[in-house]
Order: structure tokens, then sequence, then C-alpha cells
């Protein structure tokens, strides 16, 4: 479908900003303790951008209220995890995921395990949930 030809081209133009996770035992090393680190709730000093390509999983965010929310992730979903945001990852009972992962320049995406309250990214991202009246008047 057109589609899918058009979403290819933005894919292979984008290969110099991207890498691949095949999330399968054969494919990945240290894979148990990869999934325990990904379930592991923290946060990144910049954005994480996934594109999943095939499989599923769940990423769980937490709302203002500290409640977590669980995004069901499917091929074709693209999901942007904003900065100092608190979330996790774990597989479905598909177990298994293939994403592509964005990025500008070099990938650094270290992960800071929670609590992490006075990490830069972290205190940005709070003021951006108590700030939300003040951003949407400037920006008019
Ligand atoms: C396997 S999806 C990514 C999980 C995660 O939050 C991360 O790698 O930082
Ligand atoms: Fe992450
Ligand atoms: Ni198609």
């Amino acid at each position: 479908a057109p589609r899918c030809e058009l979403m290819r081209r933005y894919l292979l133009a984008l290969r110099d900003c991207s890498d691949l996770l095949d999330l399968c035992p054969e494919k990945v090393d240290n894979y148990e303790q990869k999934l325990k680190n990904f379930y592991t709730e923290h946060i990144h000093g910049d954005e994480e951008i996934r594109y999943c390509l095939e499989g599923s999983g769940y990423f769980d965010v937490r709302d203002k209220e500290d409640r977590w929310i669980r995004i069901w992730i499917k091929p074709g979903d693209l999901i942007v995890l904003p900065a100092g945001i608190y979330h996790r990852f774990t597989l479905d009972t598909s177990n298994y995921i293939k994403l592509m992962r964005l990025f500008v320049g070099e990938p650094v995406w270290t992960a800071f395990n929670r609590p992490q309250e006075e990490h830069p990214a972290r205190k940005q991202y709070a003021r951006s949930l108590t700030d939300k009246v003040g951003v949407a008047l400037a920006a008019h």
C-alpha cells in the first residue's frame, strides 16, 4: 500500500540516525539482564523515540499523579518519551519485538533509575507538567 511505501522511504532516509533492537535471546547479549533493566523504572537525559517494526510490547509511563499508564506498541506505532519522564518496558505474550530507535547525533541513552528528582531532565519535565498554562500562553 502507498502508506507502507512512504514509511519505507522515510525509514531508509533515517538510517544514519537510527539503530535496530531485535529483542530475542539469540540476537541480544545478556538478554535476561536487558529485560530486567528495561523493566526497571528510569529516565533519560534525552527523548527516547522508538518505532515498532515487528512484534509487540508494553511501554509504561507515569501520569501527573504518578500512576502507571500502559501503552501497547504494535507494528507501525511510533512512541516519543520526553526526557525526564519515568518509564519502563516489558514484552507481552508474543515475547518478541523489533524496534527502531531514532536519535540525533550520538545515541547516548543512559538509564537513570528512579529516584532521580535532582536530574536536570527530571526537573525540567516536572516543571513542564506544572507550567502547562504558562506554556500555552507563551505559544500564543
Ligand atoms: C526495549 S524498548 C526500550 C526500553 C527503554 O526504556 C530503554 O531502553 O531505555
Ligand atoms: Fe528508556
Ligand atoms: Ni501496505
